[in-house]
């Protein structure tokens, strides 16, 4: 599909690209004075967190390791199972880390509240979150995050690293889908 397919896709675009940018610059700046003397270590879950992960990493005023973890959570349509997998876990030992989980998105917040306490019986220093973007329903789940790049309605977006069936994750912005990309 070409991108003007793509963007003929789109019922509305939620987020520009600018938007996107100036909010991951302000985080990386709250971020790196929050963890100033702290061992950082960024976990990215893949794959939808890929493009906040090198956009945040690259806005950090100064640098810091990643891993990441892959798990499954989801099938190909757009409703949470609750059944988290580990598909790929982390590389390094996270015992002593201040680990900062990095995601494109929280919707029912199943998936990272099970990433959370399986990263905390690890023994890491702490255990924080980052997410770019944040839907209503999580509320109904108890869990902290502590660095929010926006909330969003409760809608099915794509784009900027979140796919519908794989596809949309090279958007820049984010965006809803036409119904007709449904039928
Ligand atoms: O808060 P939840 O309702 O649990 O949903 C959030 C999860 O869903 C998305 O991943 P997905 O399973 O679509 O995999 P992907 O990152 O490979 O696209 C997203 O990247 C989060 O990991
Ligand atoms: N692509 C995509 N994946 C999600 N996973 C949880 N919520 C969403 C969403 O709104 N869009």
């Amino acid at each position: 599909m070409d991108r003007e397919h793509m963007a003929a896709d789109l019922a509305k675009v939620l987020l520009t690209e600018e938007q996107i940018q100036t909010r991951l610059g302000e985080l990386a700046v709250d971020i790196w004075r929050d963890y100033e003397g702290k061992d950082l270590l960024l976990v990215g879950v893949l794959k939808g967190a890929v493009v906040v992960m090198a956009d945040l990493m690259r806005a950090l005023p100064g640098t810091a390791p990643m891993d990441w973890m892959a798990v499954s959570s989801y099938g190909s349509g757009t409703k949470s199972s609750g059944v988290v997998r580990i598909l790929k876990d982390l590389d390094v030992d996270i015992t002593g880390k201040d680990v900062l989980i990095v995601e494109d998105i929280i919707d029912s917040g199943l998936t990272l509240s099970w990433i959370k306490a399986n990263l905390e019986s690890r023994k890491p220093a702490s255990v924080e979150i980052c997410t770019l973007l944040r839907k209503p329903d999580v509320v109904k789940v108890d869990i902290p995050v502590k660095y929010v790049g926006f909330d969003i309605p409760n809608e099915f977006v794509v784009g900027y690293g979140l796919d519908y069936d794989e596809r949309y994750r090279n958007l820049r912005c984010v965006g809803t889908l036409a119904p007709h990309v449904y039928e």
